[in-house]
């Protein structure tokens, strides 16, 4: 190109501009329109396949989200995408991804899957159940191949839901000798296998047993016990590798000849292997660990369990998870965790977090016995306890104006609604609320016999066992406020039922099916006797003395007929302010009055009663009482509050034991609650008495009758929950005591002789106390275990 030719064009150019406004003048409209289009089409190009969450089909890497993980993760990440085998396993495992990055809560539940997600990964795999064994000698070879064929049997049972039926591939055994630790112990097989180990590729969910013998030699159990230590703590690998599993179980097989306690090494093993399959599945324990002499009563404990554990796997079938669990649920080790607000039997246990909604204090558990309080008063523990707030009742009106009886109500409220906050408190503090005024709640004693803990005084008294008992009340209403009920901040209060009736048999199937569901709720939490849980799953007993007041129910007589039904034991406590409904009270298995006081004056302080007559009430009942000491087993319950109904009143307590004459008066200490309202009525740690002053009381009191002739003498004591039995000589025969309970004696006179049939306490009389619950050994069940308030034995 010429220098000239340059110039012209470059003259040209410098029109260029004027020619292009002018352009744009003439034909904006068109460009500005076709340029729309474009993008528009553009847009709807980029979109089409989108639904504005994943990713966008056309330009990813512009509009991908940052997905490169943080650098705390990057081993929990590097660990699960090592892992990634299928398409189920990509998606458990973004999901630990998004677990890992998240703040770790740890809920008082085992972690379930949303619904919809438990019955889509229901239909979707099979569930393959595994049963490890171990044997030496060959017993647990020949006992896990037969156990294999009934649990395959019981298992092919359809469950009656269609989409879930023949979810379960025939059990496998598989020899712990002969299997390679890492591929069931670190990357589970999530793919079907047959026989020779050829994978078909259907996905498949594993549920893990174990049938396991302990040896105090070495042996592959040990080989594998470390094996799964050293993957619990490898940082290469993930803590609980085999959290994708169902669930799990274990069953150990011992000799008690040679090893007689488990302190003593009997099922060592077991319970090793137990814990290191918390820590390893991150708490899917299925159900409790089983136990058995193999050369006793092994293959009973055995099919018990097995029973327990089929129920498990068919709600795993159903849902697609282990369900419910209490807390510590899962946990590897025992805590001590039955010490949360719980009361014994009714009564007050202290409790400094009852507060709605209080963090639950560590240094302020409850007392398991009385013993602790000494130390608890000693370190101060008790003044910094933190004073629960009573709660504000609205399920009553403030009138003070009493309904007469006569005196039809316009409506009848619901004593406790579901949107009250009576309701939201009670269910808070573990509660359950059946129909409108009925309540149940598992009480600490049947957590702490579940666990071997030990059972409460009624089993070392009356012989009944506390892992099959159930505490409920058909009225949580009450006509008292006592000082040292610790829910009478919480608890509706009235002197007559005013509220809407609920029918007896809702309450009594309400109850039932909330108290197993409770029981249920434990089969994870670690020291849970399996041959207890299976024995629980069958209530036995009812205490009728939760909170409120049962002869206030008005068809109490009819729900006593279906517990005597189902050959349920009844033991109803009442406060002696109900005569009428007293007199008109049936057959009950023992029937109790709570004796709170030995005067006029001393009863209006403690029980603070809402009826003007209350002492006239109170003496009314004595005399039905002493009425009906051959046709019902009377007892007096004495609390005994120091400052406020112990010194100088043994005279009045045996005036008031001539008056009523009852079969048997037991004593026990106050425990304290600690609410501001016990406070306020002038409460302390310093109104509990020691056991040893119980004691003393005791013996005074005893005394005391015999001056009078009256023939009672010290039966029975279980100083763990500071409480002693004074009977009457009608229960001595031949030098012994005969305080326990011949309940199917009980049942058969019932069913004989109608619920106001004729016959006396002495017909349903059981054997003697045993030995060591008499007056002088303690009292405590010498099967199971003492522990202090940690979890650590104690002992006796
Ligand atoms: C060498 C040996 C050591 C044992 N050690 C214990 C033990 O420490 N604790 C226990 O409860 N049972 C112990 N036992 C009893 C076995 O656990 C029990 O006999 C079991 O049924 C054996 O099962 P197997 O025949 O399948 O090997 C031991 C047995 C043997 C032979
Ligand atoms: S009698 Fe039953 S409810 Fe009462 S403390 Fe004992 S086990 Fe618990």
């Amino acid at each position: 190109m010429s220098f000239q030719n340059w110039s012209a064009s470059s003259s040209e150019i410098s029109d260029l501009p004027l020619y292009a406004v002018e352009l744009w003048h003439e034909y904006r409209v068109p460009i500005i329109l076709t340029t729309l289009c474009f993008l528009g089409i553009l847009r709807i190009y980029i979109h089409q396949t989108t639904d504005g969450k994943s990713e966008l089909r056309a330009l990813p890497k512009l509009y991908q989200p940052e997905t490169t993980p943080q650098p705390q993760d990057a081993k929990t990440v590097s660990t699960v995408k090592d892992k990634q085998e299928t398409s189920v396993a990509e998606k458990n495992d973004t999901k630990k991804q998004t677990a890992a990055n998240a703040p770790r809560r740890i809920k008082g539940e085992l972690p379930r899957k949303a619904q919809g997600q438990k019955e889509e990964e229901a239909k979707a795999s099979k569930i393959q159940v595994l049963i490890f064994y171990s044997s030496i000698t060959g017993n647990t070879e020949k006992i896990a191949k037969d156990f294999a064929q009934t649990l395959s049997a019981s298992l092919a049972t359809p469950t009656g839901s269609s989409e879930a039926e023949h979810a379960f591939l025939a059990p496998r055994i598989v020899d712990l000798s002969e299997a390679d630790y890492d591929e069931y112990f670190i990357t589970p097989p999530k793919v079907l296998e047959d026989e020779h180990g050829e994978r078909s590729g259907e996905a498949v969910d594993l549920f893990y047993l174990f049938l396991l013998p302990s040896y105090n030699i070495d042996t592959i159990n040990d080989n594998l016990l470390e094996h799964m230590q050293e993957t619990h703590h490898d940082f290469r690998i993930d803590t609980s590798p085999l959290s994708s599993i169902l669930g799990y179980s274990v069953f150990g097989f011992g000799d008690r000849e040679g090893w007689p306690t488990e302190d003593e090494g009997f099922c060592f093993q077991a319970k090793e292997f137990d814990r290191w399959m918390a820590k390893l599945t991150a708490r899917k324990r299925a159900y409790p660990l089983g136990m058995g002499d193999w050369k006793r009563e092994g293959l009973t404990r055995l099919s018990e369990w097995q029973t327990g554990l089929t129920e498990v796997l068919k709600l795993v079938e159903q849902t697609g998870g282990l369900g419910e669990g209490v807390e510590g649920s899962g946990d590897p080790l025992e805590s001590d965790d039955e010490a949360d607000a719980d009361e014994d039997d009714g009564e007050v246990v202290f409790d400094g977090s009852t507060e709605p909604g209080a963090p639950k204090q560590k240094s302020s558990g409850s007392i398991e016995d009385v013993e602790d309080m000494g130390r608890i008063m000693a370190d101060g523990s008790a003044a910094t306890a933190p004073a629960p707030i009573a709660i504000d009742f609205t399920t009553y009106g403030k009138t003070t104006a009493k309904p007469r009886k006569t005196q039809p109500l316009a409506v009848a409220k619901e004593m406790v609604p579901k949107n009250s906050p009576t309701y939201a408190s009670l269910t808070k503090q573990g509660y359950s609320i059946v129909g409108s005024h009925s309540g149940v709640k598992i009480c600490r004693w049947t957590k702490s016999a579940l666990r071997g803990r030990g059972s409460c005084y009624k089993y070392s008294f009356y012989g009944i066992n506390s892992h099959q008992c159930m505490e409920t009340t058909p009225s949580l209403s009450c006509s008292n406020k006592c000082v040292f009920c610790w829910r009478h901040g919480t608890n509706p209060v009235g002197t007559s039922w005013r509220w809407v009736v609920d029918p007896p048999k809702m309450i009594f199937d309400g109850v039932r099916e909330n108290h197993y569901k409770k029981i249920k709720m434990m089969r994870g939490v670690p020291g849970v006797r399996a041959e207890r849980f299976a024995e629980a799953m069958r209530i036995r007993h009812c205490a009728l003395s939760l909170v409120g007041e049962p002869i206030f129910y008005p068809h109490i007589n009819e729900f006593l007929g279906m517990l005597h039904k189902e050959r349920i034991s009844s033991f109803l406590v009442c406060n002696a302010q109900h005569p009428d409904e007293l007199a008109a009270l049936q057959h009950v298995t023992q029937l109790y009055v709570s004796i709170d006081a030995s005067n006029r004056e001393s009863l209006k302080r403690i029980d603070r009663p809402l009826h003007r007559d209350f002492w006239e009430r109170f003496q009314r009942c004595l005399e039905i009482l002493r009425e009906r000491r051959f046709r019902q087993r009377t007892v007096f319950r004495l609390t005994l509050v120091k400052g406020f109904n112990v010194e100088d009143e043994v005279e009045g307590y045996a005036d008031l034991v001539e008056k009523g004459l009852p079969c048997f008066v037991e004593i026990k200490g106050v425990t304290y609650c600690g609410t501001s309202t016990s406070s306020s009525a002038g409460l302390t740690m310093a109104n509990v008495p020691f056991y040893q002053e119980v004691c003393d009381f005791v013996v005074a009191l005893e005394k005391a009758l015999h001056k009078r002739g009256l023939k009672y003498g010290i039966a029975a004591e279980h100083a763990h929950s500071c409480c002693i039995l004074l009977a009457s000589e009608r229960f001595n025969v031949e030098g012994k005591w005969h305080t326990v309970i011949d309940y199917e004696k009980f049942f058969e006179l019932l069913e004989a002789k109608g619920p106001d049939g004729d016959f006396t306490p002495e017909d349903y009389m059981g054997p003697a106390t045993p030995e060591w619950a008499t007056w002088g050994q303690g009292g405590f069940d010498p099967r199971d275990q003492r522990v202090d308030r940690k979890g650590k034995p104690i002992e006796i």
